[in-house]
């Protein structure tokens, strides 16, 4: 199976759904995209830079692909399911990255021979940096499995898990960008504070992070161990280490994950 003789159609080009386009024509150059949203300028603009085919009607997006991927909010997820349901025939494989939303609420609105796969993946696919998870429908085959894993590996990482879980990729990786860039933000305006230029800052503060991330990924250390190994005895990162403690920064990012796992079982209610 050659991922570049899939044509995959999105519905909606909001943030995620342009990010995943940028990231799969940036791994895969002549892979047939078409996409459709109800904002034309964006369509437009997609269209102009990226020369991927452009439609307001999601009808000609399904029509014209063998993998559709539902890049809608979780919110109005369901009443676009019904709009599109006589359009989605057995012979496509369906992706949703809705938060929160269950494979049963989704295959509860298609045919009942539909093929759909649940994906949580994240904006940086934008960067072929994404971590992902996919679990898969009741139809959907070990080959859809396949398919959908090639095309968010090429976009970063991904794994399966059992539906169960993806509350808790939602709350982790799906949301988790968002937690980490306040922090490369407030770990240069400490160094701004300190008197460095606010670019030298930021690119020193974001190497730290894509450092620090490559070596729990690439050496596979405990992340404790990785952090002793920077901490020198009465040296200067234990006493920020201290600080961080103090402000309670473990609970803080422990309870990030939670509550927005938490929201995530909300979304699928
Ligand atoms: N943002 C992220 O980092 C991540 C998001 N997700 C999931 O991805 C999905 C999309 O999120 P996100 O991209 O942030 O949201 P956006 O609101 O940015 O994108 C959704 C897009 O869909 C458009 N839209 C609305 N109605 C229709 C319709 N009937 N037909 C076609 N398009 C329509 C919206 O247009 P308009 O704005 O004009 O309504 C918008 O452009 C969500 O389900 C979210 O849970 C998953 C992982 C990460
Ligand atoms: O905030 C949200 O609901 C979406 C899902 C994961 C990331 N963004």
């Amino acid at each position: 199976m050659h991922l570049t003789d899939k044509k995959i159609g999105f519905i909606g080009t909001g943030k995620m759904g342009e990010s995943l386009i940028r990231g799969i024509l940036g791994a895969h150059s002549d892979i047939s995209i078409y996409a459709s949203d109800v904002y034309e300028p964006a369509l437009k603009k997609l269209n102009n830079e990226l020369g991927i085919s452009v439609s307001t009607d999601n009808a000609h997006t399904i029509v014209n692909s063998d993998i559709v991927v539902l890049a809608i909010k979780p919110q109005i997820l369901k009443g676009i399911l019904a709009q599109i349901k006589d359009d989605i025939t057995s012979d496509k494989l369906v992706i949703s990255i809705a938060a929160g939303v269950p494979l049963a609420a989704i295959e509860d609105e298609l045919n009942s021979d539909t093929r759909v796969i649940r994906v949580m993946p994240n904006i940086a696919a934008t960067v072929a940096e994404a971590a992902s998870a996919i679990c898969t429908g009741t139809n959907a085959t070990a080959e859809d499995a396949e398919v959908a894993l090639e095309v968010f590996r090429s976009l970063g990482s991904a794994i399966e898990v059992p539906e169960k879980l993806m509350d808790a990729v939602t709350g982790l990786s799906g949301s988790g960008p968002a937690y980490i860039f306040p922090v490369i933000e407030a770990m240069a305006d400490g160094a701004v504070y300190e008197g460095l230029d606010r670019a030298s800052a930021i690119t020193l503060a974001a190497q730290t992070v894509l450092g620090a991330a490559k070596m729990v990924l690439e050496t596979g250390m405990h992340p404790g161990e990785l952090k002793d190994m920077v901490t020198s005895p009465a040296g200067t990162t234990i006493r920020g280490i201290h600080t961080l403690e103090e402000s309670g920064i473990r609970a803080a990012f422990m309870n990030a994950v939670i509550e927005s796992s938490t929201r995530s079982k909300e979304l699928g209610k």
